[in-house]
């Protein structure tokens, strides 16, 4: 089992991520961990707040000469904006501290829609630094430093990720466009709101200066695919091993995420029994789907086609045309306090997507395979594969390009 945590606030010195329970031998680097950082920055619509602040990795543990050691890895992601916050966000206690007007100042009017409020009650604080600091999407560099080093083992079995933006706000997508595969994510990292169809990403970059010029901001969805996974990751029996559940809860996890499908998800309600699944064929000796609908899981396992699943994000709840709310210094009716923050963060939580699903995959990995070093890992991997009865053994029909039937 994979065990990982991170801590460190918004403002504090730095994000700290350590994952366990990772076999030797995967090529880990700063650089794989920096480029996976750089594509969270990613985005259009982002604050400025993305524009000054520079990631600083240091791996402090469990990676020698590039490849895991087995032993923990620890990752160390300095804020640059920690100067300014020294005295604010200090450990230490500070003698006669009197909150200065600016960065200090009690954030008394609480954002609907941020976890401000309801951390106050729950944490028995009087302002909302204290919650915002944690709940903010800034520690999410931490999990996706986590992330490069789970897609580093998946890699290593083969195993790829590729996230891609489906809808920002009303602008979606047209439902059986092309899916991307994980050699498209230079050219998706090239595109403005991370999306694979340029008519619609250019409706996008419209929608988000919309937003922008209207003081608003904007939600949407993301899709996460994993190409190369082995049939029977997860397992139908229990509810807390299912791949689909963890992968939801993972996905859920994410600052904003309010909603996750798997496969077609809700469109496959509206579908008749008839319709909605993927109908089995044999070819050339092997079992084949005719499509894949259900998105990669069936009863809780991997099928071994293309994983597919989705996250829907709600609109940013920091909005410069201020939402009302109560000022809980005085009891008065108030504008929400705004300084600054994102109009659209939908292409970075895309990349977060990647990351969460890469360590649940991982951990499915793990759990099924074990092994403690990446060879071990892999020979368990093949002898699974190799040992699957002709009978049963499944082709390698994926996502967009359904083998022909008969
Ligand atoms: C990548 C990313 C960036 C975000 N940026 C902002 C932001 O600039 N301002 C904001 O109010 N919320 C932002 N959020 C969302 C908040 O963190 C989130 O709404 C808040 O923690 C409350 O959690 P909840 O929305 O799940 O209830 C961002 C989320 C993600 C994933
Ligand atoms: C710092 C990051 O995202 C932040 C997530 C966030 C929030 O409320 O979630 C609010 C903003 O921070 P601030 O209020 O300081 O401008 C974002 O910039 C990051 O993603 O690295």
């Amino acid at each position: 089992m994979l065990r990982w945590l991170t801590a460190g606030e918004s403002h504090g010195p730095e994000l700290i991520a350590i994952i366990e329970g990772l076999p030797s031998g995967i090529p880990v680097t700063l650089h794989d961990i920096r480029t996976d950082l750089a594509r969270r920055k990613l985005g259009y619509g982002r604050g400025a707040r993305m524009k000054f602040e520079e990631d600083e990795v240091t791996v402090s543990g469990g990676v020698v000469h590039g490849f895991t050691l087995g032993s923990p890895v620890a990752i160390r992601v300095g804020n640059t904006e920690w100067p300014k916050w020294t005295e604010v966000m200090n450990s230490e206690p500070i003698e006669n501290y009197v909150p200065s007007a600016g960065r200090g100042a009690a954030l008394t009017r609480p954002r609907p829609g941020h976890a401000d409020l309801v951390g106050m009650q729950k944490y028995a604080f009087d302002e909302a630094r204290p919650i915002l600091e944690r709940a903010s999407a800034r520690e999410t560099a931490a999990r996706v430093a986590l992330g490069a080093v789970a897609r580093q083992f998946l890699g290593a079995l083969d195993i790829t990720l590729v996230s891609h933006t489906l809808a920002i706000g009303p602008v979606r997508v047209p439902e059986g466009s092309a899916l991307p595969t994980p050699a498209d994510v230079d050219l998706l990292d090239a595109d403005p709101l991370r999306c694979f169809d340029p008519e619609t990403s250019a409706l996008m970059v419209a929608e988000v200066d919309d937003a922008q010029k209207e003081g608003d901001t904007l939600g949407g969805v993301v899709e996460v695919l994993a190409y190369g996974l082995p049939p029977g990751l997860g397992s139908h029996v229990h509810w807390d091993r299912r791949l689909d559940s963890q992968l939801a809860g993972a996905l859920m996890g994410i600052q904003a995420i309010k909603g996750v499908e798997v496969g077609d998800g809700f469109l496959t309600t509206t579908r008749r029994g008839s319709q909605a699944h993927d109908e089995l064929f044999e070819i050339d000796g092997e079992i084949e789907r005719s499509s894949d609908k259900a998105g990669g899981t069936e009863g809780g396992m991997s099928t071994g086609t293309v994983l597919r699943v989705r996250a829907g994000m709600k609109p940013i709840a920091t909005i410069p045309h201020a939402l009302r709310t109560v000022d809980v210094a005085t009891g008065g009716a108030a504008a929400a306090h705004h300084q600054r923050s994102d109009v659209c963060a939908v292409p970075a939580a895309g990349v977060v997507a990647e990351a969460m699903v890469a360590l649940v995959l991982a951990n499915a990995v793990q759990e099924k395979f074990g092994g403690d070093s990446i060879t071990e890992t892999r020979r368990n991997l093949d002898s699974y594969l190799a040992a699957i009865p002709d009978a049963l053994r499944t082709g390698s029909a994926s996502v967009g390009e359904p083998v022909e039937q008969p």
